[in-house]
């Protein structure tokens, strides 16, 4: 048998068009949602993720802005541009690209991100709203991979779901919101011992480790579900994910694909929380 394929792309198109026409009335009240990038340094990926996320801003009419900085900008002159955008009215939402290069602390940064324009959700006020269930701004990869499930019509209550990983932007956020939906959740990561007689366990399989096509059949419980947050690029140019795709698909009942699975999800949310952030300037 072989697996449905939850498609991230297709589910995004619906959103975003459904969020255009929210940008549209928000118009009509003048506001304009805007989004403001900031990068520091060079890599490649950041530059195209952060291009995507352009993209995908003028394509449903959210302003945005990139400020382009250099890698060896001090960690002062950082947190002086993130003072001037959390005090400038006409940002709605501020991104700071990770990661940062070395030298800077990237939690004080982050912290420093004023709570309603955290359109990541990464400052720690987001983060302790989140665990105790209380509106916040919300990790875009998590309540993407949320929006997936109850998309795809996964059932989530009493089942027992094992993530693994445990990022602060993904894998913490995540078991936080399958919790709050009555799932069992397990976390895993790289220090757990026997990992795949846990993960076998797992009727919904969260992989969030960044460690190119890891996961394999002998991981996975026949029909569970699996969600695959990695995006590797190969040095053939192919992007691939957490997990053995062609080798577990025919065991599992539904899958993200990687490219078009979670990620077209993540930018999905990240215009639908630059918006949450706009309305809060009503
Ligand atoms: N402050 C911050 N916020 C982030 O949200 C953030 C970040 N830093 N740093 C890097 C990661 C990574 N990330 C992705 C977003 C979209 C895809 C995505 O859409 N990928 C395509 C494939 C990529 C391609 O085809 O080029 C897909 O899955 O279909 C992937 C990865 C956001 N990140």
């Amino acid at each position: 048998m072989s697996a449905s394929i939850m498609y991230g792309d297709i589910l995004a198109q619906k959103i975003r068009s459904n969020l255009k026409i929210v940008v549209n009335e928000l118009k009509e009240e003048n506001i304009i949602p805007s989004l403001t990038v900031v990068i520091v340094g060079d890599n490649p990926a950041s530059k195209t993720y952060v291009k995507m996320k352009q993209k995908a801003c003028e394509k449903i009419g959210i302003r945005s802005h990139v400020i382009e900085l250099n890698s060896d900008i001090s960690e002062e002159d950082l947190l002086n541009q993130v003072i001037n955008l959390n005090e400038d009215d006409s940002v709605h939402g501020i991104l700071v690209q990770l990661p940062l290069p070395d030298h800077i602390n990237e939690k004080r940064i982050l912290e420093y991100i004023e709570p309603t324009k955290d359109v990541d959700g990464f400052n720690p006020i987001n983060i302790g709203r989140l665990s105790i269930g209380q509106d916040a701004l919300i990790p875009c990869t998590p309540l993407g991979i949320m929006e997936l499930l109850d998309f795809y019509g996964v059932s989530l209550r009493g089942k027992h779901a094992v993530v693994i990983g445990r990022s602060n932007i993904v894998g913490k956020p995540i078991g936080q919101l399958l919790l709050n939906k009555d799932a069992t959740v397990t976390y895993c990561h790289s220090k757990t011992e026997a990992l795949s007689s846990i993960t076998k366990q797992a009727d919904i399989l969260i992989v969030a480790i960044g460690k190119a096509q890891f996961i394999t059949k002998d991981h996975i419980k026949p029909g569970a579900v699996v969600i695959d947050v990695g995006n590797t690029f190969l040095s053939s140019g192919k992007v691939v994910g957490d997990v053995d795709y062609n080798e577990v698909k025919d065991h599992v009942s539904q899958i993200t694909p990687v490219p078009k699975g979670v990620g077209p999800m993540t930018i999905t949310m990240l215009l639908h929380n630059t918006i949450k952030a706009a309305k809060n300037f009503k």
